[in-house]
């Protein structure tokens, strides 16, 4: 299902390359050698490694659950009932981001611009906004919603954090349907409108799919069907978080 197209009316246009692939996130579909990793990437590493030590500021390591799925598929829902009921940290890399353009920083205006395109910020920004985050909340069960968006997002958090994460939820949604959510959301966000979504859909085939296949591979994915009411996907989310050992 989650290679399902939305049919005609979405995806029929040809992709422009500001519609398909970031630019720090252009790996597609093959696992980059270290020697091939982006030199922002490996210099934000041997930051990190002085900054934060080798476990990235944690002395003990928390349980990470990354929490992936298309735009709309419910990710942020979900993750404010697992919170709830399981005493997880919700860190949202979106949000994160967005607190960042309103906080009116420097880097404001790139990740604003970013956004309105549909396309990845470079992992620079987003992993040094997680790493702050996870360490700031000092807890030891985090989720991390909507991140790594891409490959390069997932070699730079391993490198930076040491690790890799305990598990990962992946809402599988059809693309009809995480479109008719997104038009209906009506929260005011500028990536809210056909023209993103549509970008935003082709980003999440394109990078996001690699980064569940490469988890997949390491038997770390756990698949949950997101379609139906939020209490119904609920249940099958509730079911395997009691299945987890955290
Ligand atoms: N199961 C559901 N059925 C119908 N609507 C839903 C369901 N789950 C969430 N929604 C609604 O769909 C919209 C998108 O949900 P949500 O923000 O949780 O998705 P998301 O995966 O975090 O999206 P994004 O990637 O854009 O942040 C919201 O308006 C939400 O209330
Ligand atoms: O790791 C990330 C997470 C998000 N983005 C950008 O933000 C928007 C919205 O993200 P949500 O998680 O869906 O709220 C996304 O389309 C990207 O443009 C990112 O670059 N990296
Ligand atoms: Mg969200």
């Amino acid at each position: 299902m989650w290679r399902r197209r939305l049919g005609a009316l979405l995806l029929r246009s040809p992709p422009s390359s500001s519609s398909t692939a970031a630019s720090s996130c252009q790996h597609r579909r093959r696992h980059l050698l270290p020697s091939e990793e982006p030199l922002a990437v490996n210099r934000l590493a041997r930051l990190f490694t002085s900054q934060a030590g080798s476990d990235g500021g944690n002395s003990q390591k928390p349980f990470i659950a990354f929490v992936l799925g298309g735009p709309g598929s419910g990710k942020g829902t979900q993750c404010t009932k697992i919170a709830s009921d399981f005493g997880f940290a919700h860190l949202s890399a979106g949000d994160l981001l967005r607190h960042e353009i309103a906080s009116g920083s420097e880097k404001g205006e790139l990740i604003l611009d970013t956004i309105k395109e549909g396309r990845i910020v470079p992992s620079e920004i987003t992993v040094e906004l997680i790493r702050k985050a996870m360490e700031t909340s000092n807890a030891n069960k985090v989720l991390i919603d909507g991140f790594p968006r891409c490959e390069e997002n997932r070699i730079a958090f391993e490198r930076i954090v040491g690790r890799e994460p305990d598990v990962v939820v992946f809402f599988d949604c059809p693309e009809d349907e995480m479109v008719k959510r997104l038009l209906g959301r009506n929260q005011g966000r500028v990536d809210d409108n056909i023209e993103t979504i549509k970008k935003r859909l082709k980003v999440f085939e394109s990078l996001n799919i690699p980064v569940i296949d490469y988890y997949s591979s390491r038997g770390k994915v756990r698949k949950i069907n997101a379609t139906g009411t939020a209490d119904e996907i609920f249940d099958a989310v509730h079911k395997l978080f009691s299945s987890l050992r955290f």
